[in-house]
């Protein structure tokens, strides 16, 4: 099948080339000219495990080509997926001017019968504003307007996308759907269900799913602060309840708060979607408060510990991207935690294996930068961990000692066993479980 896929980034470039990797012919199209170049050469501008190796494949086999020309794309296209930001608006709501004016200028280019799916992450009733847009040149038996949210996490992205534990389609129309279902065909071999459903249910049904974890993220954030209060672990707390299947394992971490282009605007659009609906969704606004408390939390521990007087001292950060096996830092937690230290006078010295050339763009030389984890280590007051990457699992703890000034880690991730720690004689800091003072260690 022929298909354009509007907007590279973290989904449009995975679905094109997933696409293109089950046969089909791709156009992706995007504004941004460096994008479009690099991707011609096989260069993804965005780390994504997987995805090169993938893209150079279909490149050399001719099934899937770059270009800034929409008009272009679409010509021979059966099938156009908009895959385009929807960030939050000032309000919070998710703002659709991308979506719309995309919406627009097709609406002048059409010339034969068209698919139009929005993949983008868009509030219920948008499939609506869709086919208003394009009916205002175009001819309503042309096209037809589906809802097919992405569920894909970033760091698996490829993965999720090729076996998709579900795939939702939402139309009206039996044409558009026939043609959906022959295009996923081949990611639902072994079984996981394609649901086809109405385009508003479909909608709702992404927030519905990206509210639900992030309700689950903020549970567990509570849960550890209660169990850092009472005296309880939050590790066994998680093991115990997940081992239910009602409850499941996955997403019970806590953490430092949830971040990424995703779960903080989507639950913030979904709660506006509630209000504009005259309903006063109380869950929604107590995951958003959980949230924003839990960011700071990390830095409360710190100033407590050095008795709130953190001018003058040096801290090493291990992790900056939101989460491991990406570059992506949109709404990364670690971005609130930097401007906390810096505001309270701290200096730091900070390294991702990934996200280096992002938070440089954003900080320059308001911090220091290392060319790998120990580096940034030196001299420092303390350690944070920020993000829970496979090589801060296993340190060189005596290297790491050797190091920092004061051996105290303040880990965001829960990554270290607590007898490592005492063991090591670190002062240790974690999520939901007792603090190990080197001071009380003998
Ligand atoms: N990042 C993720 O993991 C997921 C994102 N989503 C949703 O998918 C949508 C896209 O997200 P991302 O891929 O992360 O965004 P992104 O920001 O990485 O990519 C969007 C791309 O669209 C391009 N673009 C903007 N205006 C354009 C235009 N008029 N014509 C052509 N290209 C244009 C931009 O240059 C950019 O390359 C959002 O609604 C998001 O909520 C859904 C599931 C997962
Ligand atoms: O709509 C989207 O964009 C995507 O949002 C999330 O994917 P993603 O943002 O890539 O990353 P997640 O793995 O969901 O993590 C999100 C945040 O939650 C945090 N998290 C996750 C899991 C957990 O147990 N604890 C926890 O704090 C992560 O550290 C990260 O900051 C969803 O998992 C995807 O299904 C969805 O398609």
């Amino acid at each position: 099948m022929k298909i354009a896929v509007v907007g590279t980034g973290y989904v449009g470039l995975v679905t094109g080339t997933c696409f293109a990797e089950t046969g089909n012919h791709v156009t992706c199209v995007d504004i941004d000219m460096n994008k479009i170049e690099a991707l011609r050469k096989g260069v993804t501008p965005i780390y994504e495990p997987g995805l090169e190796v993938l893209l150079t494949r279909n490149i050399k086999e001719e099934r899937i080509s770059f270009t800034d020309d929409l008009k272009e794309a679409v010509k021979e296209a059966v099938v156009i997926f908009l895959a385009l930001p929807t960030p939050s608006d000032q309000d919070g709501s998710a703002d659709l001017k991308y979506v719309l004016q995309v919406a627009e200028e097709l609406s002048g280019m059409i010339t034969s019968y068209k698919v139009i799916v929005n993949k983008s992450t868009v509030p219920v009733g948008t499939c609506e504003k869709v086919t208003a847009a394009l009916s205002k040149k175009l001819s309503k038996d042309l096209f037809d307007v589906v809802s097919n949210p992405e569920f894909l996490r970033e760091g698996v992205a490829v993965e999720d996308f090729l076996k998709p534990e579900r795939v939702v389609v939402g139309s009206s129309s039996e044409k558009a759907s026939k043609i959906m279902g022959e295009l996923y065909s081949p990611f639902v071999r072994q079984g996981n269900p394609i649901y086809f459903m109405d385009a508003r249910s479909a909608e709702m049904t992404k927030y519905a799913a990206n509210s639900f974890l992030a309700m689950k993220i903020s549970f567990m954030n509570e849960m550890a602060n209660l169990c850092e209060k009472a005296g309880a672990n939050v590790d066994w707390v998680r093991i115990g309840m997940g081992s239910d299947q009602r409850i499941g394992k996955r997403f019970l971490f806590p953490g430092i708060g949830y971040g990424g282009s995703c779960f903080p605007k989507d639950v913030l659009a979904l709660n506006l979607t509630a209000k504009e609906y005259d309903y006063d969704f109380k869950l929604l606004r107590s995951v958003l408060e959980v949230n924003k408390i839990q960011k700071k939390l990390i830095v409360d521990k710190i100033r407590n510990h050095y008795k709130n007087n953190l001018s003058g001292k040096h801290f090493a950060l291990w992790g900056l991207a939101f989460k491991p096996e990406t570059d992506d830092i949109r709404d990364a937690p670690s971005l609130d935690i930097i401007e906390a230290l810096l505001g309270a006078g701290a200096t730091l010295s900070v390294y991702d294996p990934v996200a280096m050339e992002n938070i440089r763009k954003k900080f320059s030389d308001r911090i220091g930068y290392g060319m790998n984890q120990y580096e940034v280590l030196h001299n420092a007051d303390g350690l944070l961990i920020l993000t829970e990457w496979s090589e801060f699992r296993n340190p060189d703890f005596d290297k790491m000692k050797r190091l920092l000034k004061e051996y105290a880690i303040f880990d965001g991730r829960n990554v270290y066993a607590l007898e490592k720690m005492r063991e090591m004689n670190f002062h240790y800091e974690s999520i939901g479980r007792e603090i190990v003072d080197h001071r009380s260690v003998s």
